[in-house]
Parts: structure tokens; sequence; C-alpha cells
């Protein structure tokens, strides 16, 4: 079966990933189970940072590898945290204090809006000239008091107000169906498919 690297050490990420890519005939392998440590994050953005990331996996694995770099942008801070989401608070990465940190900078803001974006890119090998790159957006508002216990990092204060839930309040495939990671995947597949590079079990 063909094997396929997740370039990401975030637990979440890779369940939602490995959920969406579970219907494909793919052996689905965490660069953590790899032991692969996680690439430096030095760029402004995602695409490449996530390119970074891809490339690093399929270096020290000698397989494709697929990468994710995400974050959120809060509209009335000029798009903070953005490219730094996972360690806004500092480093070690802390999801608590990320979202301390958030919701204490936006008090007294009235725009409370927000999106998420996902950049994924795929690379067949560590110097692939041709990497399959996507981003999409997710968009919501931020609420000071967290709801919900699905999800990671930033979803308790990420409401959907056309359901009236936070994305920690949806159940895990309800947020892959909807969400910015779930979009970016979706069309990714859709274009490794227009490469014929991969077979579902429909075909
Ligand atoms: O780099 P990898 O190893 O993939 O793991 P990471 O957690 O460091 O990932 P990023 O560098 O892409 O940082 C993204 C941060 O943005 C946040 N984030 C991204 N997608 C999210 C989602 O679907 N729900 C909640 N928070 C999310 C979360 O805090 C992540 O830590
Ligand atoms: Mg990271």
């Amino acid at each position: 079966m063909r094997k396929l690297v997740l370039a990401s050490n975030n637990a979440g990420k890779v369940r939602e990933l490995a959920a969406l890519l579970a219907p494909l005939q793919l052996e689905v392998i965490p660069q953590g189970a790899l032991d692969i440590p996680s690439a430096e994050e030095p760029h402004h953005t995602f695409v490449e940072n996530a390119l970074a990331k891809a490339r690093h996996a399929s270096a020290a694995s000698g397989l494709p590898a697929l990468a994710d770099d995400s974050g959120i942008c809060a509209h009335a801070l000029d798009g903070a945290p953005g490219v730094i989401s996972a360690r806004y608070a500092g480093e070690p990465a802390n999801d608590a204090a990320n979202n301390q940190k958030l919701i204490k900078d936006l008090q007294g803001k009235n725009n409370r809006g927000a999106h998420y974006v996902c950049a994924l890119v795929f690379v067949n090998s560590a110097n692939d000239p041709e990497p399959l790159i996507v981003q999409t957006r997710w968009y919501g508002s931020l609420i000071d008091e967290p709801k919900g216990a699905n999800g990671f990092g930033y979803d308790p204060h990420f409401l959907l107000p056309e359901l009236g839930l936070t994305a920690a309040e949806l159940a895990p495939e309800q947020k892959n169906a909807i969400s910015h990671r779930g979009q970016a995947l979706r069309e990714l597949i859709a274009e490794l498919q227009s490469r014929n590079e991969w077979q579902t079990q429909r075909d």
C-alpha cells in the first residue's frame, strides 16, 4: 500500500487528517511514529512553513509527505496570532495560555471576527519541484468564555454564529465537514486524483 507521512506533531491535527484520509488506500504514518522531530517554522506565511515541514519529513523518511501549517487570525488584531498561533503565549506551545492571551488581547474590542487558515502541502519527495499547495479559510467569531470539549487549540473560543456552536462543540466528523482543514484536504485529494497519483476505494 502507498505510504504517506503526516508531517505534524500536533495530535489534534493528526487525528483530523487521518480521519479525512481514511477512505483512501494509503498507509498514513504520523512523523512521530518515525521519531521525526518538528521542523523549524521560520517563515511569515503558512504556505512557506507548510512547505518546510513537508520537505523536512520527506527528507527524513524517504517517503511522500503531507504537512499542515495553520492558525487563527483575529480581525481586530490585524490577523494576529496568525502564523505564530501555536506559540502566541511563548514556547513551549500551550493551548490554554494561547487562548488566555488571545482573549486578553481582544478585551474592549468590538470586532470579534476571525478566521482559521489551513495551508496544506504535499510533496512526493524532499526535492519535489511541483509541491501541491492548497490554502483555505474558515470564518467565525471569538468568544470570551470557552465552550465544548472536542477539537483542540482555539476551538472552544471559535464560535460559528450560524450554528450557535463553537468548533469544540462539533462532533469530529462535523468539524471535518466544514473546517479549514477539511476543506483543504478535500481540495488537495481532488488535485492528487486529477494527477492520477492516488486511487480511492471508489475507483
Ligand atoms: O507544526 P505542527 O507539528 O503541525 O503542529 P503545531 O501545533 O505547531 O501546528 P502549527 O505550527 O501549524 O500551529 C497551528 C496552531 O494553530 C491552532 N490551530 C490550527 N488549526 C486549528 C484547529 O482546527 N482548531 C484549533 N486550533 C487550531 C493551534 O493552536 C495550533 O497549535
Ligand atoms: Mg508548528
